[in-house]
């Protein structure tokens, strides 16, 4: 085996002992999770459990009150959103970010616009561009690049948001309720997208309320129950049964 596949065997994130205290309240007691590139994980629980402040952490926006967070086997500790960026770490929000008056291109390299030399121009052909082939790549049917996001549907929209992600994130995508606000045919569409960025060797956290969705795409699920690490089973090993008792604590 060479160092390089040694490299890739690795897990890209490791979280180890994370805990968060805001003031007196415990938002994440002692979490460990690994994740592999090519590996879709499911955070799962019920509401204020702790999902949002993970991903959080994990993204830059919160430092963790203690433990340790590794990529690609080095310890990090971000000191904001930006820095995670520049690590390799994305995220897919629930309200997307995207600027609705923008075109597509401009919102997939929002803040990070390619600039022709010498004289700083923006350089759109290069960014419609690359925009095109990364929507045709992933499939995200959408008119066309230069079209403006307030003219797209939710599902379109949603897309646009996961290809700016897959677009820069080297490691790993955080996806924080995809699909909540989207129909059965969008949410389907959006589910293929995400299957799809396992063989772009990225490793996905994606947190979600429907049972159904997280069986449908993930390897791994991993219950929180107020802050609390519940377990974490194998998909393919377990049942809609198993996880609902883990996340509400009735047997
Ligand atoms: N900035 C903050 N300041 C104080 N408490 C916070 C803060 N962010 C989260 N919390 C608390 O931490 C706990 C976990 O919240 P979090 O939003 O992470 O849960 P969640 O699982 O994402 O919930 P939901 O499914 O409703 O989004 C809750 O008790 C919440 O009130």
């Amino acid at each position: 085996m060479t160092a390089h596949s040694e490299k890739e065997a690795g897990p890209v994130l490791e979280l180890e002992n994370i805990h968060k205290a805001f003031g007196g309240v415990v938002a994440i007691e002692n979490f460990s999770l690994d994740l592999k590139a090519g590996e879709i994980v499911a955070l799962v629980g019920d509401n204020g459990a702790g999902k949002s402040t993970l991903i959080k952490i994990i993204s830059g926006v919160h430092a963790p009150t203690s433990g340790t967070i590794r990529l690609d086997g080095e310890a990090v500790s971000f000191s904001d959103a930006s820095q995670a960026r520049s690590s390799g770490i994305e995220v897919v929000y629930q309200d997307l970010a995207l600027a609705d008056q923008q075109p597509v291109y401009m919102n997939l390299f929002l803040g990070r616009e390619k600039v022709r030399k010498p004289f700083g121009l923006l350089d759109r052909q290069g960014m419609m561009q690359e925009t095109q082939a990364l929507v045709d790549e992933l499939d995200v049917r959408i008119p066309s690049a230069s079209a403006t996001i307030r003219d797209l549907s939710g599902g379109q929209r949603q897309g646009v948001a996961i290809a700016r992600a897959t677009h820069w994130a080297s490691k790993l995508i955080l996806l924080d309720e995809p699909t909540a606000a989207l129909g059965v045919a969008e949410t389907a569409k959006v589910e293929q997208i995400v299957q799809s960025l396992r063989e772009r060797n990225l490793a996905i956290l994606i947190i979600s309320h429907s049972l159904d969705q997280v069986f449908r795409l993930s390897d791994r699920i991993c219950v929180l129950r107020r802050g609390v690490q519940i377990g974490i089973r194998e998909t393919a090993k377990t049942d809609k049964n198993e996880i609902v008792s883990m996340i509400t604590g009735l047997a």
